[in-house]
């Protein structure tokens, strides 16, 4: 079984090298990200992740697998910002407060699917002037859900998470290994 990671997120990689799998290939997926009106976060994660593995293609001989992360601060969803000054926003809502990081994990074989979500609570010290501008201009907050990579420098401003540093990153390594086996791909040599 070939495995095809369907992101065009490099973290997500680095994710699946760390339990030892190298992506036969690589395919970004190309859905629109926009939740519908009133949609809640976690429902709004779970169908991201599912559109994305539904538009990847995919052999009889392929096992796809794709995720979606988000950012929830109650009801409200936190994207990947569109600019400083909205990762700015992002940031200040998050100062001092705990929120959730939902992963979603979608697998396909064939007309198969697998899927899981992974909840994470973060909380973000209160944060100065200084702490934010600098983040800012670090420049990495670029393309990450909530304004923030917990894998970097904001990693100094949150003290605390409970549930799963890979699925805050990403990719929760431990449930993606569970779906990855269901579909075929063996992950410590067992047979499949
Ligand atoms: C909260 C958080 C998010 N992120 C990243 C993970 C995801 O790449 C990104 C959320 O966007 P996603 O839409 O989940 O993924 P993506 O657009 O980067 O890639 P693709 O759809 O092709 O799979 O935010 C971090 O790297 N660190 C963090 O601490």
């Amino acid at each position: 079984m070939r495995l095809i990671l369907g992101s065009a997120s490099p973290r997500r990689k680095e994710l699946l090298a760390q339990i030892g799998l190298v992506p036969d290939d690589i395919r970004a997926p190309d859905i629109d990200e926009d939740p519908a009106k009133g949609e809640l976060p976690r429902p709004y994660c779970a169908r991201m992740a599912r559109e994305k593995a539904l538009a990847v293609p995919c052999g009889a001989d392929e096992v796809v697998l794709c995720a979606d992360t988000t950012v929830a601060l109650g009801r409200r969803i936190l994207g990947k910002p569109a600019d400083a000054g909205e990762a700015a926003a992002f940031l200040w809502a998050l100062s001092g407060r705990r929120h959730r990081v939902i992963t979603a994990v979608a697998v396909r074989q064939g007309d198969r699917l697998w899927e899981r979500v992974v909840e994470t609570v973060v909380k973000v010290k209160p944060l100065s002037d200084v702490e934010v501008n600098g983040y800012l201009a670090s420049g990495e907050w670029q393309g990450k859900a909530g304004g923030y990579g917990i894998q970097g420098h904001f990693g100094a401003l949150i003290p605390w998470i409970q549930g799963s540093f890979t699925g805050v990153v990403g990719l929760p390594v431990a449930e993606t290994a569970v779906l990855l086996q269901a579909a075929g791909i063996s992950i410590f040599g067992e047979n499949a």
